[in-house]
């Protein structure tokens, strides 16, 4: 199971996305970096979380126009399995890869805290390792959490089952429109989410209901408990 890693100025969540694949794979994942053109053949690309561009003009506008997004869009088009957690999720949407918009959080504040989310679709290749509508715990950390739609893009993506993930038992930090965490392309092979799956993998993290995701993505069954 290959992994790949997108790096550009200003993500800091990728360590944590690096340290999350290389324990979940087994073998670290290649890294490319934003001027790069070509992906290597992998079974799934990241892109973490944090502030690329310094967030200048809107999350993940800059990013998105970077030549590596051309290669990701390229990857995807392709079947490739793509996830963008939190700014990695804005710069999916900025890139058109996925419907909609992230907007500022209705609370105007950066929130960081835990949330719980309902696995609104156990039938995707992301989160086929949960049950349907099971609650995790999952981290958020951002400002631009606020998913938006118009009204025609939020009948499809409910009416196709490409609502993910949402937040769950009155959690939700920053006023997303029913309550979406995560979304899904049609495809079915890109994945958006603002909550940090890979910062809730192990023991020394406290839990590890963000492992299922990537168990899922790389084909593998869930780790049984000892
Ligand atoms: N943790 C993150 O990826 C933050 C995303 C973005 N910079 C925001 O604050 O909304």
């Amino acid at each position: 199971m290959k992994t790949a890693v997108v790096l550009l100025p200003g993500l800091n969540r990728d360590r944590d996305m690096i340290a999350a694949l290389t324990k979940i794979s087994g073998k670290p994942p290649v890294t490319v970096w934003q001027t790069d053109t070509e992906i290597p053949d992998v079974d799934l690309i990241a892109i973490p979380g944090g502030f690329s561009f310094g967030d200048y003009l809107r999350c993940g506008a800059i990013a998105a126009r970077m030549p590596v997004l051309r290669a990701v869009a390229d990857k995807a088009a392709r079947g490739v399995q793509v996830i963008g957690v939190c700014n990695g999720f804005q710069i999916l949407v900025e890139a058109g890869l996925l419907p909609g918009a992230l907007m500022r959080n209705s609370s105007l504040k950066f929130v960081c805290r835990e949330v719980k989310l309902e696995v609104a679709n156990a039938n995707t290749a992301f989160t086929r390792n949960y049950a349907p509508g099971q609650i995790i715990r999952a981290p958020v950390a951002h400002h631009d959490g606020n998913y938006f739609a118009d009204a025609a893009t939020l009948a499809r993506i409910e009416g196709e089952g490409q609502v993910v993930f949402r937040y769950a038992e009155g959690t939700n930090p920053n006023g997303s429109i029913n309550d979406i965490a995560g979304i899904i392309n049609g495809a079915g092979n890109v994945l958006g989410l603002m909550p940090h799956p890979e910062n809730l993998i192990e023991a020394a993290h406290g839990g590890t209901d963000g492992r299922g995701l990537f168990e899922s993505a790389l084909g593998m069954e869930p780790l049984k408990a000892a």
